[in-house]
């Protein structure tokens, strides 16, 4: 057990998918896993592990925000020895090239700040995806034909923000979509020698205003979890 994780420690699988919403994790346990049990239930961020064409795969909520993420990565690292990180989340999209319900592949994560930042002092340090990774994902989101767009993301640490100028200069600069822990995820992994992507879906389109409910956020993504599972064993 860790401060956070209730597991045992042969309880987490070398690949874990980090969901923000421990209610997406469950859906996408019971969706895409056997033999799916139960792994995690404290705060009620909950964990899941079972198999996925035979691998095993824990699928782990990880909260909202840098960090909430933090802590659960760096536990699943120190603690379990994770190997292989990839976030399911959601985003919104920045550029009207990229649809709702479209699949974004973060290529790298800008911030204003994560939470590693502090010790990375006077570094601009530019958190980016495994490479390995991010192709198989690709490849895999190209072999089920699903609309997907590979580059920069921004991982925000205000779902309200009240900078507008701020959304103004990433949009410029091609970022594709917003979304709140893949930068402190990239960071966390690169210091520590494991594999991480993000794999995202569009719930908002921050230019059309247009969003989804809940209830689609938690449990109508499956191809984004599909394509993570697809890289994570590739
Ligand atoms: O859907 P998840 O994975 O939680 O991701 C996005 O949704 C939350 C905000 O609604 C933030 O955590 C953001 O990163
Ligand atoms: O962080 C996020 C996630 C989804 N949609 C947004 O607009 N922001």
């Amino acid at each position: 057990m860790s401060t956070h994780i209730g597991a045992k420690p042969e309880d987490i699988a070398d690949t874990v998918l980090l969901p923000g919403d421990p209610l997406r994790a469950k859906w996408a346990a019971e969706t895409f896993l056997k033999d799916a049990v139960c792994i995690n239930e404290v705060r009620g961020m909950l964990g899941f592990t079972g198999t996925w064409n035979g691998h095993r795969v824990t699928i782990q909520g990880s909260g909202m925000g840098m960090p909430s993420l933090s802590i659960y990565a760096n536990e699943l690292i120190r603690d379990y020895d994770a190997k292989t990180l990839i976030r399911i989340g959601s985003c919104g999209a920045m550029q009207t090239h990229v649809g709702v319900r479209d699949v974004v592949i973060a290529m790298t994560a800008s911030s204003v700040g994560n939470p590693s930042r502090a010790m990375l002092r006077e570094i601009h340090y530019a958190p980016h995806a495994d490479y390995g990774l991010l192709r198989a994902a690709h490849d895999a989101a190209v072999a089920r034909g699903t609309k997907t767009h590979v580059g920069g993301i921004y991982s925000s640490d205000t779902f309200y923000d009240e900078r507008p100028d701020l959304h103004e200069q990433m949009v410029r600069h091609g970022i594709l979509a917003v979304e709140m822990e893949a930068a402190e995820l990239y960071t966390l992994a690169a210091r520590h020698g494991r594999r991480a992507l993000a794999v995202l879906t569009v719930s908002d389109h921050l230019v059309t205003g247009e969003d989804l409910p809940a209830i689609e956020r938690e449990r109508s993504f499956g191809d984004m979890v599909e394509i993570a599972l697809q890289a994570a064993f590739a």
